[in-house]
């Protein structure tokens, strides 16, 4: 068990950056193993939600290795720092105050409950405040790196960071896995908390938010949850499109969306696609989604990526050179948690080999990622998939046909093909059928063109572009 523990932190040191192993790893404590089951032990509900969102895959992984059989990790509170129940305060909620831009009332303030009864062992010692807030205080907008792809939306958090409750609200950002809107909506909650020490400020991400409406419901606890996230002053809700289908959880948010809204308290909601679009919601938090401001955040392009990797190196004390930051950019496009691990792998093979980074060592430490991207973007998937996508056939990518229906999906497969492999224009046009260069070269401009004007048109292309890249 220490074994393992010893084992599985050492790992996680090498993988991680010094930053991120303090933080996370190495308050943890691995408690017993038995049977199959590991329990891990976390300091507070915080850093307990964090590891599990973050880290839990991760460390299943090497618990399975070690044992050589499927382990089912379970990350507990400490039994040393959980509260007994009591401690919690349930005194009921005064009405929100408007006073102020985010209407802190400090001697209301006093009697508000901290938390729900529902969620009660998380009171910390230190700085109470921040703690329940569950904002990380290591996302902030100056690690925000900017591009085309996430300009709009960093004003718009800033704007509203700057103004809480009277600019937009809600904001509504949503995008793809991994492009940023967590830590957009932390910064803002990072930002407001520096500027408003006493404001009531939560995040909270959409599964537990449903979670806590289940347990409220086990234990007749609605009063309590009410009061509490009616009387916040800003709330920062992550991931919503997992309210689809929960009927009880949306008609709770519904109240507390109302209440905030009136007392123009600022609501922060991010989710992987845009309002419309998220299936199982109501129609009417879908309207009042839409009433603030909602803004995408696109995937980074390739100058903004080189951007990331060498920020994200030089916190880590190490400058990478351009051609070796622009071969990694070139090669991983989908997101920036996978250009985060990637950098992270690369770091650490160059320590563990005593080697330099240069594109062999980065070819070599990314070898199976590499192999996977090259393996899974063909112009044969990107033709399928378009298919799927526009209902058509896939016959119908080579065909000669040219209705508005084919034509145009088939005009998105060439633009994907370009993007995407690194196939010629007359390569692609031979594998559409055999058309020539200069039609896919007019299929490419015309696309890129679209996308641009079109909102609609610029969406369906993320979408594509997050399937083909799994
Ligand atoms: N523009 C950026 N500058 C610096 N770091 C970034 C940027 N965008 C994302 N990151 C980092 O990439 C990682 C993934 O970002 P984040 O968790 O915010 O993505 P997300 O859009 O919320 O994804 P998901 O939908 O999977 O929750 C985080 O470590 C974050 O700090």
């Amino acid at each position: 068990m220490d074994n393992f523990w010893q084992t599985c932190s050492n790992q996680l040191e090498l993988e991680l950056t010094p930053q991120q192993y303090t933080a996370w790893i190495k308050p943890l404590v691995a408690l017993d193993y038995e049977d199959g089951k590991l329990r891990i032990a976390a300091p507070n509900r915080f850093k307990l939600d964090w590891v599990k969102s973050q880290f839990a895959n991760r460390i299943t992984a090497l618990a399975s290795e070690h044992y050589q059989r499927p382990v089912d990790v379970q990350f507990v509170l400490d039994p040393k720092n959980s509260m007994p129940k009591k401690a919690v305060s349930s005194a009921p909620a005064p009405m929100p105050s408007s006073s102020g831009a985010l209407g802190i009332n400090a001697a209301a303030d006093k009697t508000v409950p901290e938390m729900p009864v529902v969620t009660p062992d998380n009171v910390i010692a230190n700085n109470p405040r921040r703690e329940q807030s569950r904002v990380n205080p290591d996302l902030t907008f100056e690690n925000f790196v900017t591009g085309k792809a996430n300009q709009l939306a960093r004003a718009a958090a800033i704007q509203v960071a700057n103004n809480p409750g009277v600019s937009y609200n809600p904001l509504f950002f949503y995008g793809g896995v991994g492009l940023g809107k967590t830590h957009l909506i932390h910064a803002i909650g990072n930002q407001v908390m520096a500027d408003q020490p006493g404001a009531r400020i939560r995040y909270i991400h959409a599964e537990q938010y449903v979670r806590d409406v289940v347990t409220a419901y086990q234990r007749k606890g609605f009063d309590d949850f009410k009061h509490y996230y009616h009387s916040l002053d800003m709330l920062l809700i992550d991931d919503i499109q997992f309210f689809g289908g929960k009927s009880r959880t949306q008609e709770e948010f519904f109240y507390a969306f109302e209440a905030l809204i009136a007392a123009k308290k600022q609501i922060i909601i991010t989710s992987d696609t845009y309002p419309k679009e998220i299936t199982g919601m109501d129609d009417r938090l879908i309207s009042r989604f839409d009433s603030g401001l909602t803004v995408a955040i696109e995937p980074p392009e390739l100058e903004m990526r080189v951007a990331i990797l060498m920020k994200k190196a030089e916190s880590e004390g190490v400058m990478l050179n351009d051609d070796v930051a622009f071969f990694v950019a070139k090669h991983l496009r989908s997101n920036v948690r996978e250009l985060e691990g990637a950098l992270r792998k690369i770091l650490a093979y160059s320590r563990f080999h005593g080697k330099d980074i240069t594109i062999d060592v980065v070819k070599e430490a990314l070898k199976d990622l590499l192999s996977v991207q090259n393996r899974q973007i063909s112009v044969e998937n990107i033709q399928k998939t378009v298919a799927d996508f526009f209902n058509i056939k896939v016959a119908d990518m080579y065909s000669k046909r040219r209705p508005a229906n084919i034509a145009r999906p088939r005009q998105i497969a060439m633009y994907l093909a370009k993007e995407l492999t690194q196939k010629s224009l007359p390569e692609i046009g031979e594998l559409f059928g055999g058309r020539d260069h200069t039609t896919v070269l007019h299929a490419v401009r015309k696309i890129a063109q679209d996308r641009t004007k079109n909102a609609e048109c610029n969406h369906e292309l993320h979408v594509l572009e997050q399937t083909l890249k799994g």
